[in-house]
């Protein structure tokens, strides 16, 4: 039985629904999916700001997933906030949706593009292309220039615009794949893949059939060197709870 934490970074508890929902519809049979987001924090991750205050959140869950001992971590914000760290703090995988979603693209196309939700964190979806080594990868990025939650709001303004957003993209981009930049459109995927015919990617999905690869393989993060524990030092105030 494989436990996977699917750690939605924003404390939106609808979000985190959709995100779970999304995940174990990808979930194998074996596999059992613990979706979290933090006890405080952010209600949405639109910026650096945010995901630096997200980023704290994230790793309280990690340090509870390992408690748990979890197989395996998913940070589902299309920002990864806070993976290296979470690296550090965990014994099992840790996989970031951006990652995942990029990584998945470049297997079925030569090109993909990016659908997200504001043109302000498009900087942030490039920063991570040219950190994971996928910037050559990406046609174009786009923004539905709507606020995360719309996406939670219920009108469905947000998905019309993200499907028309694929659409334009498709017709104009010569992407032969569309990573959906963002947790919240985890549910669009496969019927955005059948209606237009190429591969749409979410990342909460792909970071799930990574983490069951992964840990049936036997492969784990890496604690020589660079993602070693983080060195033991007393944490004071709000940071006590790292404190072993
Ligand atoms: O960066 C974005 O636009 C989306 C990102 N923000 C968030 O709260 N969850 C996310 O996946």
């Amino acid at each position: 039985r494989i436990r996977i934490q699917v750690i939605n970074p924003n404390t939106c508890q609808a979000m985190t629904k959709t995100i779970g929902m999304a995940a174990q519809a990808a979930a194998g049979p074996d596999s059992e999916i613990l979706a979290v987001c933090p006890s405080e924090g952010v209600p949405s991750i639109e910026g650096h700001f945010d995901e630096a205050i997200a980023a704290v959140g994230v790793l309280e869950q990690i340090k509870i997933g390992r408690e748990q001992g979890v197989d395996g971590h998913i940070i589902a914000c299309f920002g990864d906030p806070g993976l290296m760290a979470a690296r550090e703090l965990a014994q099992a995988p840790v996989i970031g949706i951006a990652e995942a979603a990029m990584h998945m693209a470049t297997l079925v196309s030569t090109r993909f593009s990016i659908v997200t939700t504001l043109p302000r964190t498009l900087i942030i979806a490039r920063h991570l292309l040219q950190l994971y080594g996928f910037s050559h990868h990406c046609a174009a990025l786009h923004a539905i220039d709507l606020p995360v939650l719309t996406l939670e709001d219920g009108s469905g303004a947000a998905q019309r615009k993200v499907r028309e957003r694929c659409m334009q993209a498709i017709k104009e981009d010569g992407c032969g794949a569309i990573v959906l930049g963002c947790g919240g459109m985890a549910d669009l995927a496969r019927a955005l893949t059948l209606e237009l015919g190429v591969p749409v990617i979410d990342g909460v999905s792909a970071a799930v059939k990574m983490v069951e690869s992964l840990a049936e393989l036997g492969l784990s993060t890496s604690k020589l060197g660079d993602l070693a524990y983080p060195e033991s030092k007393p944490l004071s105030g709000k940071f006590q709870v790292f404190n072993p």
